[in-house]
């Protein structure tokens, strides 16, 4: 039988896209309240969880570079959140994070590692938290940790707290794109200048209740929609421009778009094949950029 110091858990953080992020306005304290169709790749960071005499982060992978393991790591002060939040219940862990997706890329890979650890610590201590409880420390650690909680299509408003599920998806595929340019968010949001109170645009319409029957109806409805954060983000980093351009001559691409504050860029097709094809050619032609083919979820 495997004892304690045995039990091993292990979190997938796949890649937040916003296929649509609205501005409908800015609160006295700065923040944007939002309004925005989230989904889920199959890129993502990994993360290992052991038992251990205290809390420890080990940074790999072929982005770990760049980052600090240490206190500032989301890893670690979702760690430390949890384990104050349950005194005495979280047992300290040795902790690996396999770091996949770009740092500061407007796919959530930092948020979706603190959802994770979340996730993985208090599987390792057998507990299950209520779902508020979760959700309110996710919360405290970032505006998008409770989305990447739910790693799954999800409409997020407020500045990110208020989620409800969206609508299945139809068959599909698609491509991200990163050039290798981080991108700050807070700066990003800096450029559009609103004052408390003003929205950068038309409100976000209705998700349809029963969906979409294919990837073409569901890139009409993107269509109909923005990413506000795609204009000041373009200005700050114009490489931006260069990936969309790729990504919209790709053949079958139904839709390229911005996620999040960028620099990440993704394109929908009517099928994972066409996504594959337009992702070899986008790698082939531009070595130094980061792609990957996926279907979201
Ligand atoms: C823009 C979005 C869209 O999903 O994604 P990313 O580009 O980060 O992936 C998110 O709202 C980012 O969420 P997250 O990265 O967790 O934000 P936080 O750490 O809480 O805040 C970082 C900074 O972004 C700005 N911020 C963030 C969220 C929000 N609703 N309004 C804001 O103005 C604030 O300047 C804040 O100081
Ligand atoms: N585990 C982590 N992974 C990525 N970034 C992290 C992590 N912990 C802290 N950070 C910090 O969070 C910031 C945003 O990171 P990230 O989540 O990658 O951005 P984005 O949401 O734009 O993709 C960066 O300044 C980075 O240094």
């Amino acid at each position: 039988m495997a004892s304690n110091a045995d039990r091993r858990a292990v979190e997938r953080a796949r890649a937040k896209i916003n296929l649509t992020l609205h501005v409908v306005g800015r609160r006295g304290d700065g923040y944007h309240l939002l309004e925005s169709f989230v989904v889920f790749a199959e890129a993502g960071d990994e993360l290992a969880f052991a038992p251990a005499d205290r809390f420890s982060l080990e940074v790999a992978g072929p982005f770990g570079g760049g980052l600090s393991g240490g206190g500032d790591n989301l890893v670690l002060r979702a760690a430390h959140a949890l384990s104050e939040r349950f005194p005495g219940r979280i047992p300290p862990a040795r902790m690996t994070l396999a770091k996949h997706l770009p740092v500061s890329s407007g796919i959530g890979g930092g948020s979706a590692d603190a959802a994770a650890t979340l996730r993985g610590l208090c599987a390792l201590a057998g507990l299950s938290p209520d779902g508020d409880t979760l959700h309110e420390l996710a919360r405290r650690l970032g505006a998008d940790v409770p989305v990447c909680l739910e790693s799954r299509a999800t409409v997020m408003a407020g500045i990110g707290e208020r989620l409800s599920p969206a609508p299945g998806l139809p068959p599909h595929g698609a491509v991200l794109v990163n050039p290798g340019h981080a991108v700050s968010t807070p700066d990003v949001f800096a450029r559009l200048d609103l004052t408390p109170g003003e929205g950068a645009g038309a409100p976000h319409p209705p998700l349809p209740a029963g969906g979409w029957r294919t990837a073409e109806e569901l890139a009409g409805l993107l269509g109909a929609c923005r990413n506000d954060l795609e204009i000041p983000a373009r200005a700050l980093v114009p490489e931006i421009d260069r990936v969309l351009d790729a990504l919209e001559a790709c053949p079958g691409t139904l839709l390229a778009r911005m996620s999040g504050s960028g620099a990440t860029c993704f394109a929908l097709f009517g099928s994972r094949a066409e996504a594959d094809a337009a992702a070899d050619r986008i790698a082939t032609a531009h070595p130094g950029w980061w792609v990957a083919a996926t279907t979201f979820r």
